[in-house]
């Protein structure tokens, strides 16, 4: 779990320093918060001019009656007091709820976004490895359902406690000052339902973190089932997915009915203690009525009071347990934001415009995982221009070779240079810039097919984004689309042909003009008759580029120059049968006039396989 290491304090202070460009939004909920303590310290007032003025001969009290002097005897002027202040506290409550509910939800909104958009933007940051170990929705659930913790924490929790508050002090004062006996009674509540509120935090905080944990579980299953929904349909195994899915909401259930308890327990611990706080009142109040020290008005007014001290006492409590699901989510949430991100670049990274395209990988090793290696000491060097295809059975490390290249890992001892200059040592961003991808199952995003085409250069012209269509052969069949280049491809491309997404992605490659490709069997997922198709776009793809083509079908290798064999993360020797033998071109290595040379086997190295360069051990090319 990337959630625990966390105190409240901590997660507190981070929470708030996210806040702090919205402070100015906040100061202004806390400002119409604290309206509310004269509106609710107001709201008993009518009730007491009623009994005392207008059924009893009393004056209006307080400053009121020196305002509005009403004679004893006439006691409708004092009811029309007493009804005018219910309907202007009653106007002035609505207008006050309605711009607070207004500013909370703008305010709430701006708070969950930004701190969403920097949650995201670090998702997208983190090492492949992160995701790879914890799936992509473990991130999707905390950016979505965590993000909103900033605005609990805030809006939900602190400023309902600081305006409870004032309210608070503001009632005890005014009960103290009719009678400070019952204001004594009400106050003596406050610290046990305040020591109430403490131990319920403490027993409701693990089930919250729980809950939420196995919450995001739950819901990775559903989005686990709905992106591979064809291979469920398939084979018949809806009923066992829901079957996996209730399973885990059972859980989930169990846990929320839990803290229900929990908090169902305390809150009528809490509830009876405020009551035998109100009736305590209520009897000493009685008492002090029949003794005169009271007047009937004025108990009523107390009674009042200590009715609403309780809520902000209430409110008080409530906003800090409540307090405890906003930790639960920010501890998520920070958990995300704390993994380390893809390394940045070096003080002195160098910036990288267009490279040449000669790479070489020097003893080279690499693992996923600690003591299971994927790459062992691998050795080679390949010349600007050269198509190189990568072949080797399943699991033997192709994919895992040109990540190292594309810099989605670093290894973990020796080095890969582009253009003499170890990859490190280059800017990220203009070294990802210096590569154009084609995968065995195209990824198409859901946008027209023009914002498709022009996802590797943005700033691409309608004109050029046609002109890469027409190389990739795919203008033909977007052309005879009702919208054209407008068409939207539909979540991940669904509403395309295989053939016709790999086109579009082929065309995004040629409008990226990138000096080297990596193409990711890219014929794989296409019939005959496609394929045919594809491999000669891939030809004119590759001219001029260094190229690295992962393969297994003869075809895709056609064009290829030089081949590297993979097995289990250690370099062969080039194959010496199969089409490269026959393939036109020549793989030209580090100045070498490209006649004189041949292929890799002398160039191609592995810890099992390390030979000095021999001629006799050379593959010269049958051209
Ligand atoms: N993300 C990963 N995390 C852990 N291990 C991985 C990961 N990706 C690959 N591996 C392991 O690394 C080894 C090499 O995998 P790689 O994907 O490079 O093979 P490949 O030759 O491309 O296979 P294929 O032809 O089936 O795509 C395998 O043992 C694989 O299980």
């Amino acid at each position: 779990m990337l959630s625990c290491r966390y105190s409240d304090v901590d997660l507190f202070r981070r929470l708030l320093s996210q806040a702090a460009p919205h402070r100015l939004h906040l100061l202004g909920i806390l400002l119409i918060g604290l309206l509310w303590s004269p509106i609710a310290l107001l709201t008993p007032l009518p009730l007491k001019i009623a009994v005392d003025s207008a059924v009893g001969a009393q004056p209006l009290p307080g400053s009121l009656g020196t305002l509005l002097p009403v004679p004893a005897a006439r006691p409708l002027a004092a009811l029309a007091v007493a009804v005018g202040l219910a309907v202007a506290l009653a106007i002035v409550g609505q207008v006050r709820n309605f711009a607070d509910s207004l500013l909370r939800t703008y305010t709430g909104e701006q708070l969950t976004l930004a701190f969403r958009a920097r949650l995201f933007r670090h998702a997208q940051r983190l090492p492949l490895a992160y995701h790879d170990r914890n799936g992509s929705f473990d991130a999707t659930h905390r950016i979505l359902s965590d993000a909103p913790c900033v605005q609990w924490v805030t809006i939900y929790g602190i400023i309902p406690v600081l305006t409870a508050s004032v309210t608070l002090i503001g009632m005890i004062y005014v009960t103290a000052v009719i009678d400070w006996q019952l204001a004594a009674v009400a106050l003596a509540v406050s610290p046990i339902i305040f020591l109430l509120s403490r131990v319920h935090s403490q027993c409701v905080r693990p089930c919250w973190d729980q809950s939420r944990e196995l919450e995001g579980g739950t819901l990775s299953i559903v989005q686990e089932v709905l992106s591979v929904l064809r291979v469920v349909k398939a084979f018949g195994r809806e009923g066992h997915e829901t079957e996996r899915f209730a399973r885990r909401s059972r859980r989930v259930i169990a846990t929320n009915v839990r803290i229900a308890a929990i908090n169902g327990g305390f809150d009528l611990l809490k509830g009876l203690t405020i009551a035998l706080g109100a009736v305590t009142v209520l009897a000493i109040g009685v008492l002090h009525v029949r003794a005169g020290i009271l007047t009937l008005g004025e108990l009523l007014l107390v009674i009042g009071y200590v009715w609403q001290i309780l809520g902000p006492v209430h409110t008080i409590t409530n906003s800090l347990s409540s307090l405890q699901v906003a930790f639960a989510a920010g501890r998520r949430a920070f958990g995300l934001l704390d993994q380390p991100a893809d390394a940045d670049d070096r003080p002195d990274a160098r910036p990288l415009g267009r490279a040449g395209g000669a790479v070489e990988f020097r003893d080279v090793c690499f693992g996923y995982d600690e003591g299971r290696p994927a790459l062992y000491d691998v050795s080679f060097r390949v010349a600007p221009g050269t198509r190189v295809g990568i072949v080797g059975p399943t699991g033997s490390g192709k994919t895992t070779l040109v990540n190292l290249l594309i810099r989605f890992y670093d290894p973990s001892h020796g080095a890969i240079l582009l253009d003499g200059v170890d990859l490190r040592d280059y800017r990220l961003a203009d070294l990802r810039n210096q590569f154009a991808i084609v995968l065995q199952e195209p990824v198409l995003f859901s946008a027209s097919i023009a914002e498709n085409i022009a996802y590797g250069r943005p700033d691409a012209t309608h004109r050029e984004i046609v002109e890469a269509a027409k190389s990739a052969q795919a203008h033909d069949f977007i052309a005879g689309l009702p919208e054209g280049y407008d068409t939207q491809v539909g979540e991940r491309g669904m509403s395309l042909s295989g053939g016709e997404r790999q086109r579009i992605s082929l065309a995004r490659a040629f409008l990226r003009d990138a000096p080297i490709l990596i193409l990711d069997e890219p014929t794989s997922s296409v019939d005959v008759r496609t394929e045919g198709a594809i491999v000669d776009v891939l030809g004119r793809l590759m001219e001029g580029r260094t190229t690295f083509i992962i393969a297994h079908r003869l075809s895709t290798l056609m064009h290829c120059d030089a081949q590297i064999r993979i097995h289990r993360g250690r370099l062969g020797t080039a194959e010496r049968e199969g089409p490269i033998d026959t393939v036109a071109g020549v793989l030209s290595l580090d100045g070498v006039p490209k006649a004189q040379h041949s292929l890799l086997t002398h160039e191609l190295s592995s810890s099992s396989n390390i030979r000095p360069p021999h001629p006799s051990t050379s593959h010269t090319r049958s051209d």
